[in-house]
């Protein structure tokens, strides 16, 4: 990834374009309002555990990258908008790693996309993405592949009270893929379940003499999008009811900003398409639940 993808203009793009960003500053944490951070100290053995991190060695050599760090340095925030947490003090002293940042808001899901459904553009990043990225999901790679034919997928682990809670979790999960026609991978365990997300089906719009013709390379779109914006919005209303717990692990801003990194490489300017090409709806199967 050039680091010209991650410059000034580059992050005030991805910033500007997701006008609803607000972060509250807890010292090392930030947070955000009305959804307070219950954070659990883990072991790193843990943490690659429920992350799926290979290697403490790969999350440190992120370090050395952009990603959020500018994010999360402030360079790049509106300082009067960062407050201090009351209670930063305490964590201030125990926590050696960098801060984390939440989005308060997320976006309002896009338009259902027409079939085939197109990759992701550079806009979508930072409208759609970002903000994910910040509510905990994080990129995986389904494959490493090369250039165009890496496959990354949207991921997130969400952990609940109990195993009734999980199942039934999954079963309204389950209605959102009858509603959207896509299909998540779901790993079930006693008190977490893991959603993993992209489209098999995944194209580029090539326009060669006169007529678009379509490539299939699975990726992440605006389906995986949906999905994911769905799937927080149910587990929204699993926290109201007590029902989900709320971790946060200590090394969650590394693996946002590896994240970050992971879909600016794949899809950063050098690789975007054109919006019109992601932007076409389809009125018809669109139901919400
Ligand atoms: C015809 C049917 O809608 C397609 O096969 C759908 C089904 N669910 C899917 N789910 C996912 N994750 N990716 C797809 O490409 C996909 N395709």
């Amino acid at each position: 990834m050039g680091s010209s993808l991650l410059n000034l203009s580059g992050r005030r793009l991805l910033l500007a374009a997701q006008g609803s960003l607000q972060l509250r500053s807890c010292g090392t944490h930030l947070y955000c309002r009305n959804r307070p951070t219950v954070e659990v100290q883990t072991s790193w053995h843990q943490a690659r555990m429920q992350h799926g991190v290979r290697s403490a060695t790969n999350i440190l050599e992120d370090k050395k990258d952009e990603g959020f760090r500018k994010v999360n340095s402030g360079e790049r925030v509106d300082i009067g908008a960062i407050q201090k947490h009351p209670d930063s003090s305490a964590t201030e002293q125990q926590s050696t790693h960098p801060p984390a940042f939440e989005v308060e808001y997320l976006p309002d899901l896009p338009p259902f996309p027409a079939r085939p459904a197109l990759h992701i553009s550079f806009e979508d990043i930072a409208t759609y993405i970002q903000p994910l990225i910040s509510h905990h999901w994080k990129i995986s790679h389904v494959s490493p592949g090369v250039g165009e034919h890496e496959i990354l997928s949207l991921d997130r682990r969400y952990n609940f009270k109990s195993f009734n809670d999980v199942m039934d979790f999954v079963q309204r999960v389950a209605d959102i893929s009858r509603a959207e026609k896509h299909h998540a991978r779901i790993v079930v365990e006693y008190s977490t379940v893991d959603i993993c997300l992209h489209t098999h089906t995944a194209c580029y719009r090539r326009d060669g003499e006169g007529k678009a013709e379509f490539k299939k390379v699975p990726g992440l779109t605006r389906r995986d999008i949906r999905f994911a914006l769905k799937v927080e919005e149910l587990h929204e209303k699993f926290k109201k009811l007590g029902r989900a717990i709320h971790f946060v692990l200590p090394v969650l801003p590394y693996v946002q900003r590896r994240s970050m990194k992971s879909v600016l490489r794949r899809y950063g300017p050098n690789q975007s398409v054109k919006r019109e090409d992601v932007c076409s709806t389809s009125s018809s199967n669109e139901t919400e639940i």
